[in-house]
């Protein structure tokens, strides 16, 4: 992030905590502007990146082609571009290879902690993983399952702490009514 940029958010935030009714010049919130400029960079550092590219397609002989690879359970944290609040969760990724091309495991997770690091919905985290492994990999389907608690819902608003909400994508083979059983199946017994 630009200084300039992060003079604009310790400015903004200045004046939040000002208009909340609080001292943003009292000891304790003295370098919080600073501290929520530095924050704000991290979390939505995706948008000074828009094309992640870093990802190693690997292509191998031996038969790999028809079988479901899945890395499940994998940790994210976004903000909800609504309330700029923190939703989180976990996301299962299921693909079938075609033509010999997989993925480096860990790309996977790189992937979600790509397209979480901005403000978001959970539906879009969702569908811009589903369609990214899709460009990448032109495989015969992708699956993707994402469940998240969200912040604004709990913390605020309707207050229903505890609530999970699960979102899903399903190209090619996966939108088979068969395939995706099996697939389902395969998530909870593995
Ligand atoms: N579909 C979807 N909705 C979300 C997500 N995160 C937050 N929301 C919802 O976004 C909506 C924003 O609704 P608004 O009526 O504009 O805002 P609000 O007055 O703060 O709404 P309440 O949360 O109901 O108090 C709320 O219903 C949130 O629950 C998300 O990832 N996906
Ligand atoms: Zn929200």
């Amino acid at each position: 992030m630009s200084p300039e940029n992060q003079q604009i958010i310790e400015q903004s935030v200045k004046n939040i905590l000002k208009a909340v009714g609080d001292d943003p010049d009292r000891s304790g919130l003295k370098e919080t502007p600073a501290r929520v400029a530095k924050m704000y960079a991290e979390v939505f550092s995706s948008l000074e990146e828009p094309n992640f590219d870093d990802i190693k397609i690997f292509q191998e002989d031996t038969a790999v082609d028809g079988e479901n690879v899945i890395v499940r359970n994998i940790p994210f944290y976004s903000m909800c571009e609504h309330h700029l609040l923190p939703f989180f969760g976990e996301i299962t990724v299921g693909y079938v290879p075609k033509g010999g091309r997989i993925i480096g495991l860990s790309k996977i997770p790189r992937l979600v902690n790509y397209v979480a690091a901005k403000p978001n919905v959970q539906e879009n985290i969702t569908s811009e993983l589903g369609r990214k492994l899709e460009k990448l990999l032109a495989p015969q389907g992708v699956a993707v399952i994402v469940t998240a608690r969200h912040m604004c819902i709990e913390m605020r608003g309707v207050k229903k702490t505890d609530s999970k909400t699960t979102t899903s994508y399903y190209s090619g083979v996966f939108k088979d009514p068969t395939h995706k059983m099996a697939f389902l199946q395969e998530i909870k017994t593995c």
